[in-house]
């Protein structure tokens, strides 16, 4: 329902030029300019209490749907929303609105989001009618430049040609021969690790026994991402400063002046917000420049070898590359999409298994004793690790999936309607927002029980459950989706998460460094706790 400011524009002066030419008497101060401004004002004004008052309070087709308590007159629920951290509100809503699969809300001037809470609804929005709910246009916009116009956020038959010519890099037939990988680079992590708490003096670092968990994280997936994705490895362990590692932590941290713009990029054309002197501005794009070269020097070098016979390796960008399907540019976007999409998402889940561990010492003891139990020890540096030793650990199955089921890393990700269409047979008009939220369907004690919200492994263990943690819906875990659109990362991201886990409780012991830590979660497009989560680890012997 929103017309385009520019349509008010030309009206008014199209208006102004007709007044002043046909009847000066009803004209401002006898000018063209006054009356242009007069009039706009006021068409910007009756637009205003159209779209924020009338339309959604009186006419719009989704003021019949059940909606929570608390929404003001013209902010709607964005007080709520903006000020808990992403996904704590929808969190409470699915359990507390009655509905019958979806619930609607309001955002700042009663723009309206439609939470999908059932797996009926999260069915028809992801798999049968995927390609009628598109990524909304400022997500394409914001996101792209980092992102790179990939397969992420490419749409319907482009979006189908890229993941069914990218779907035989991410095939378990394909992920099985890269378990060593992750199994040396988790190696190579704890090892460091080990080294900066015996050596306290490494920059970065406090002078204690005391780590932050993040940092590590994401210089092991990074790592891991450009050895196994493609082909090159980044040497983020190996140097805490390193610059791409560092470029991303700068981009994904969610400071106020980041929210700020996000927010204003609702209403304000994103090259105004661009251009204005701002250094979350300069930052960008000085990181979209580093990010960009290094994918086009990844192109450039993959390519060279390719052509002089040198293949070796079966990485992301070889299979891209083979397929023929890619121009240069293309292959940069979709370097660009894996490199963040498959980075941080692992990071955060790593993170939030350090947290869980470090508030469930008997979880942390029973994993430590099943890993040391089955894997050979993480100092063996001979030692070859398969995709059958790390996925027949239960437990550690187990903790794996509680912990992406708990906290998952993508709390929360949108969808716009691309026509008018229905949900559950409820009207939905075109543009609308669709919510999909995993980290409220995740915890939702109608697909989990009573004990939905707490964190329990065992869930996972027992005959049939390993994979559906006793669900009886597979739409009760969206981690990864579900649909044409669900991570196409999934295998390789349990399986680098699984190694990882297993080399950080199989090695160190570890507390929260303030056990009386309140949790601060910051949002944004991965979740993670506010300033970083600092551990105290000790080095276990004899594994
Ligand atoms: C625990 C780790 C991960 C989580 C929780 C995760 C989660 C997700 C989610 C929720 C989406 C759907 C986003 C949307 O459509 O709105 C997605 C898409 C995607 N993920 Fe992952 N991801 C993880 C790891 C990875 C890894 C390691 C890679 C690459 C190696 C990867 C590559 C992608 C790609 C390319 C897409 C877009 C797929 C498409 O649109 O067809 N992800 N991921």
């Amino acid at each position: 329902m929103a017309v385009q400011k520019r349509v008010l524009l030309l009206d008014s002066i199209l208006l102004s030029l007709f007044v002043n030419q046909y009847a000066p008497a009803y004209s401002v101060c006898h000018s063209f300019y006054w009356t242009a401004t007069a009039l706009f004002s006021a068409q910007v004004l009756l637009h205003a209490i159209w779209s924020i008052i009338i339309y959604p309070k009186l006419l719009s087709p989704l003021r019949h749907l059940p909606t929570p308590p608390g929404a003001s007159l013209i902010l709607g629920h964005f007080l709520t929303v903006s000020k808990a951290a992403t996904g704590e509100p929808q969190r409470e809503w699915i359990e507390t609105v009655p509905n019958d699969g979806i619930i609607k809300y309001s955002f700042l001037f009663n723009d309206d989001r439609v939470l999908l809470t059932s797996p009926k609804a999260l069915a028809e929005v992801l798999v049968h009618r995927n390609y009628e709910f598109i990524k909304p246009s400022r997500m394409r916009t914001g996101l792209g430049r980092v992102l790179g116009i990939g397969i992420l956020l490419a749409e319907g038959d482009e979006h189908k040609r890229q993941r069914r010519t990218l779907m035989p890099a991410f095939s378990f037939r394909h992920v099985k021969d890269l378990y060593p990988i992750f199994w040396d680079k988790s190696r190579e992590m704890v090892e460091a690790m080990d080294e900066a708490v015996r050596k306290p003096d490494i920059p970065g670092e406090k002078p204690s026994s005391v780590v932050e968990i993040g940092n590590w994280a994401s210089r092991a997936t990074l790592d891991i991402i450009g050895v196994a994705g493609l082909g090159q490895d980044f040497h983020a362990l190996a140097d805490p400063n390193n610059e791409l590692n560092q470029t991303y932590r700068s981009i994904f941290t969610n400071t106020p002046l980041a929210r700020a713009m996000q927010l204003l990029g609702n209403f304000v054309p994103l090259w105004i917000l661009r251009a204005l002197p701002l250094k979350r501005n300069q930052e960008i794009s000085d990181a979209i420049k580093l990010i960009k070269s290094t994918c086009r020097n990844l192109v450039q070098s993959k390519k060279q070898k390719l052509e002089k016979g040198e293949r070796t390796d079966v990485d992301i960008l070889s299979v891209a590359i083979e397929s023929g399907g890619f121009s240069d540019e293309d292959l940069v976007n979709q370097l660009m999409t894996f490199l963040a999409a498959g980075h941080e998402t692992t990071a955060s889940a790593l993170i939030w298994a350090t947290y869980l561990m470090c508030l469930h010492p008997e979880v942390q003891s029973r994993l430590r004793q099943e890993i040391r139990g089955a894997l050979p020890s993480i100092s063996d540096r001979n030692a070859k690790i398969s995709s059958t030793d790390i996925d027949h650990l239960p437990y550690l199955n187990a903790v794996c999936n509680e912990t992406m089921r708990v906290f998952s890393p993508v709390p929360i990700t949108l969808r716009e309607a691309a026509e008018d269409t229905t949900i559950l047979d409820h009207p939905i008009p075109k543009g609308t927002t669709i919510i999909i939220c995993p980290w409220a369907i995740n915890s939702s004690k109608t697909l989990w029980g009573e004990d939905a919200k707490e964190f329990n492994p065992d869930r996972w263990m027992g005959p049939g459950r390993a994979n559906t943690g006793g669900a009886d819906s597979n739409y009760s875990f969206l981690t990864f989706l579900h649909g044409p659109r669900s991570c196409i990362g999934k295998d390789f991201a349990k399986a680098e998460f699984a190694s990882l886990v297993a080399a950080v409780v199989g090695r160190f012991e570890m507390e929260l460094e303030d056990p009386n830590m309140i949790l601060d979660i910051s949002g944004g497009i991965t979740a993670k706790p506010r300033g970083g989560l600092f551990v105290k680890i000790k080095p276990i012997e004899g594994w």
